[in-house]
């Protein structure tokens, strides 16, 4: 066997052990520690045919295995390249055509439902081709400069000669997935690693000097560290159902300089939760709820082929109570931001809408934002008053 077809079979053999119970990077991992033989060219060859035939979703379902590993390959890359020149030599010379032009060489036309097989459960204001067209490539990687850093940030890349792209705002910069930020710019407090759609979030946040804000499903913080860099003394407690997380958050905290919060551990879903938070009323409520992560599927594309459909109303329920449990926590008049990184209805206009029937709240702004047309994800944040 050559060494590209030895590529191919260990790709098949991984995609014929994967069952998606955990995620695909973490069973690759094991996958590789097992096969210690295999060098870190061989490792990166194998992940990338794995990770290209799960970005084709349900596309091409009943071809071979073997040639739809090298059709992820030809699909989702645009350049020739050395494996398909060794085992696909036609197709290596037509890697630049749109890939649903490649699609029809297979005699499989691109749908969006052949690779997102969603597509019925789709917020409205998802352009369904655009987002399914858009698993065929990885997600960039982004940060978000803090503290006036961006000279010195832009400085330490171009000394290495890294690809970006700095955003109109001036704080948000793309960069090649895969990138090594953290060995690239050492000092932590100049930078976030956040999505560019999870930044925007920000944008409905307004908060102002002194206000009182709860972060009610905090994780490790990146929606409070936005929050504190907007508005650096507002007053604000986190908290998430995870004790591991918020220890998590707060060696990111230390490290990005924020020192005054208070975390607790609450299960928002428990009518006890009030017992956890105590009497207090909050200007502002952030809650980046748990959901499908549907809006962030370009990053874990074995999503398309495991998600099982009955999760998404899972989900909605788990959203409905947490939000039921604490919106009385929210001063007359004060602004609670709702937030998914869910591109399905039922998570998002369908909370919303069961939010505005349940209270006094109403949406002022806010609705899905579109990562599809930048390499980044695709959320949903909406705020309420
Ligand atoms: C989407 S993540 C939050 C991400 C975070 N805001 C950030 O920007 O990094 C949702 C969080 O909700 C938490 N969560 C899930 N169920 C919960 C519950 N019943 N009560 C409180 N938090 C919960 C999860 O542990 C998870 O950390």
């Amino acid at each position: 066997m050559t060494r590209w077809e030895n590529y191919v079979s260990s790709a098949e053999k991984i995609i014929g052990a994967y069952k998606g119970s955990l995620p695909l990077h973490h069973f690759l991992k094991t996958f590789f520690k097992e096969h210690p033989y295999m060098g870190s060219r061989d490792r990166r060859w194998i992940s990338q045919l794995v990770y290209h035939y799960y970005r084709l979703g349900t596309w091409g379902k009943n071809l071979p295995l073997q040639t739809r590993i090298l059709a992820g390959t030809f699909l989702c890359e645009t350049q020739p390249n050395d494996l398909l020149q060794a085992l696909q030599p036609d197709w290596n010379t037509r890697m630049e055509l749109p890939a649903a032009e490649k699609a029809m060489i297979l005699e499989q036309p691109l749908s969006p439902e052949g690779i997102f097989p969603f597509t019925a459960d789709l917020s409205e204001e998802v352009n369904e081709g655009a987002f399914s067209y858009a698993f065929l490539r990885q997600p960039r990687l982004f940060i978000r400069v803090r503290n006036n850093k961006l000279d010195k940030v832009l400085q330490l890349l171009q000394q290495k000669n890294i690809t970006y792209e700095v955003f109109e705002n001036k704080s948000t910069i793309a960069l090649p997935n895969g990138t090594k930020i953290e060995e690239l710019v050492p000092e932590k407090s100049w930078y976030e690693v956040q999505d560019a759609s999870s930044q925007q979030t920000g944008a409905f946040f307004h908060p102002a000097r002194q206000e009182t804000w709860w972060d009610c499903c905090a994780a490790s913080g990146g929606k409070s560290i936005l929050l504190k860099d907007q508005q650096p003394d507002v007053k604000l407690l986190v908290s998430d159902v995870r004790r591991s997380i918020l220890e998590n958050l707060q060696q990111r905290f230390k490290a990005a300089g924020i020192k005054n919060y208070e975390a607790r551990v609450a299960d928002l879903t428990s009518p006890d939760a009030a017992g956890t938070i105590g009497r207090q009323q909050f200007d502002g409520i952030i809650l980046d709820a748990p959901c499908s992560g549907s809006g962030t599927w370009g990053r874990t594309p074995e999503s398309l082929t495991f998600f099982k459909h009955d999760e998404i109303l899972k989900y909605q329920q788990l959203q409905k109570r947490i939000a039921h449990n604490v919106i009385p926590f929210l001063k007359p008049g004060g602004s609670l931001i709702y937030i998914t990184c869910s591109v399905f209805k039922q998570e998002n206009e369908e909370v919303v809408a069961f939010i505005e029937a349940n209270s006094r709240l109403r949406r002022q702004e806010g609705g899905i934002i579109a990562g599809y047309d930048k390499g980044a994800d695709t959320m949903f944040a909406v705020r309420f008053s």
